[in-house]
């Protein structure tokens, strides 16, 4: 087995020591009754400072930094841990940490969409790299980066079906399926996530969704945000770094980095990357997106190769949101084509032979989108996914660095607007001075939960999950973790 796939593949049952781990009930440190979110807020700003970070201006300039160097070590991790032996089932993570409690159905307080003013402070940045600029705090929405993507996932089923799918083109088609299905949350949603501070992590871990997911920001400039996601019979991971290019009229999002997938079932190898999306119209304010660009799904043991085909509005007018696609095997020739629009749904449908387009055939259901959550538009356009993932559910023991723990999107979503724009402010303050200290004790931050590994298949470099935190959250017990908020 490769390098890569070592990793990839932890959650096999060969690796499951999760019976021999003396468990411990989760019991959270609040075990009082009908605790609010503030309450719970407020004994997290306790327990996570780490002094070694508290230091004067004077002693910034001027100090022997072997202490702060040996501190900073402590939280940062040995390469080697990625062998950890105390890999976890998926299956034995999902059930222990799953929300027992029943996700909330609105925000806090409803909000009016962001329109006009938008391009009065836009016209400033033309040509601008946008994710330099400080932007005013009514462009976000209450979600960071590091939680905006877990949102990719809510097609998930598509991927719990692909990694029980013997037929290898027709689980292609469901991989298909999911990679093009994260567009449809790009319409009617037209805020910025927050910029995710260095060290910022997120972890979503659903028992109706079958899925756990971690995610943490490795880097600030550029922005860069590793990502792990594991189902019972698949692992996804990767990372997104973000190009946002303000052009005028429109803003160009390229997403950078390689998505990987492996299938539990049979150890398959699946990479991809992200078309280009475009959000049109920011003068007016009535924006729309476009994608422009063709995923293609390469399986790298077989040969085997999905497209899926996103044709931007300028070349087919209203059929702009179709999309089309076809799974080939690894002589070219075509098994299934592909069919839909990617904010409604799509299909697949087999091809028999050569001649054969796959017209009048029977075809079968990849995936529909749900329906918009009441009042969507005033609640930043989120879906039922995106409400739950700033919840805080007080039973769960978070790491301090978790979004759901980020004050300055807290006080956003709570509609106190100057407030979370003061705190922005703060902690991007401290985020600085930090990095300052980083500076001049020539240190490189090292992120807390992934290792760059080098994939011969893409032949890339990835940030992969080392396999910690799960069982930290575990024990309890996350170790040190770098103080960002
Ligand atoms: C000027 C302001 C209003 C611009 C707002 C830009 C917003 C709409 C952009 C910025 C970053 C973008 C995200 C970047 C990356 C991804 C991952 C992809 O798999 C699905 C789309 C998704 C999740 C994008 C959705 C749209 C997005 C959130």
């Amino acid at each position: 087995m490769s390098e890569i796939s070592s990793i990839a593949s932890h959650g096999n049952s060969s690796t499951d020591v999760s019976q021999d781990i003396e468990f411990i009930k989760p019991r959270t440190k609040w075990d009082k009754d009908n605790l609010s979110t503030s309450d719970v807020l407020e004994s997290y700003t306790e327990e996570c400072t780490d002094d070694k970070l508290h230091i004067s201006d004077a002693e910034l300039s001027n100090r022997d930094d072997d202490e702060f160097k040996d501190a900073y070590n402590e939280f940062t991790l040995p390469a080697n841990r990625i062998f950890n032996p105390h890999e976890l089932t998926t299956q034995f993570i999902i059930q222990q940490f799953s929300s027992r409690t029943k996700p909330r159905d609105s925000l806090p307080v409803m909000k009016d969409q962001v329109g006009f003013s938008v391009w009065s402070f836009l016209k400033h940045c033309l040509g601008k790299d946008l994710t330099r600029v400080p932007m005013p705090i009514t462009f976000n929405e209450p979600l960071s980066f590091t939680q905006r993507i877990c949102e990719d996932l809510d097609y998930v089923e598509q991927l719990n079906i692909a990694g029980r799918t013997q037929d290898t083109a027709e689980r292609l088609a469901y991989i298909a399926g999911f990679a093009a299905s994260c567009y449809v949350t790009t319409q009617n949603r037209y805020s910025k996530p927050f910029n995710p501070l260095l060290g910022e992590t997120f972890e979503l871990i659903s028992e109706t969704m079958g899925v756990a997911c971690l995610t943490e920001q490795t880097s600030h400039h550029p922005p860069m945000t590793a990502f792990h996601a594991e189902g019972v019979d698949w692992t996804l991971w990767g990372e997104v770094r973000l190009e946002l290019k303000f052009r005028g009229q429109y803003c160009k999002v390229i997403p950078q980095g390689v998505l990987h997938l492996r299938t539990k079932m049979d150890g398959l190898h699946y990479s991809w990357s992200k078309p280009t999306l475009i959000i049109h119209n920011l003068i007016l304010g009535n924006f729309w997106a476009d994608h422009d660009g063709t995923l293609e799904i390469r399986c790298h043991n077989t040969g085997e190769l999905a497209t899926v085909v996103f044709t931007p509005h300028s070349k087919v007018g209203s059929l702009y949101k179709e999309v089309h696609g076809e799974v080939k095997n690894a002589d070219g020739s075509v098994e299934y084509v592909i069919n839909g629009r990617w904010d409604q749904g799509m299909s697949y449908t087999k091809v028999n032979s050569k001649t054969d387009t796959g017209a009048g055939n029977e075809s079968h259901k990849l995936w529909t989108a749900k329906p918009p959550i009441l009042h969507a538009f005033n609640q930043y356009g989120f879906t039922q996914l995106s409400l739950s993932l700033n919840e805080i559910d007080p039973e769960t023991y978070l790491c301090s660095t978790d979004s759901r723990l980020r004050p300055d999107q807290r006080l956003l979503e709570e509609g106190n607007v100057d407030e979370a724009s003061d705190t922005k402010y703060r902690l991007e303050e401290k985020q600085r001075r930090t990095r300052k200290i980083r500076e001049i004790s020539k240190l490189d931050y090292r992120p807390r939960w992934f290792v760059p590994m080098y994939d011969p298949d893409t032949k890339s470099t990835t940030y992969c999950y080392n396999g910690d935190y799960w069982i930290c959250k575990l024990r309890q017990n996350f170790g040190k973790v770098p103080d960002i908020f």
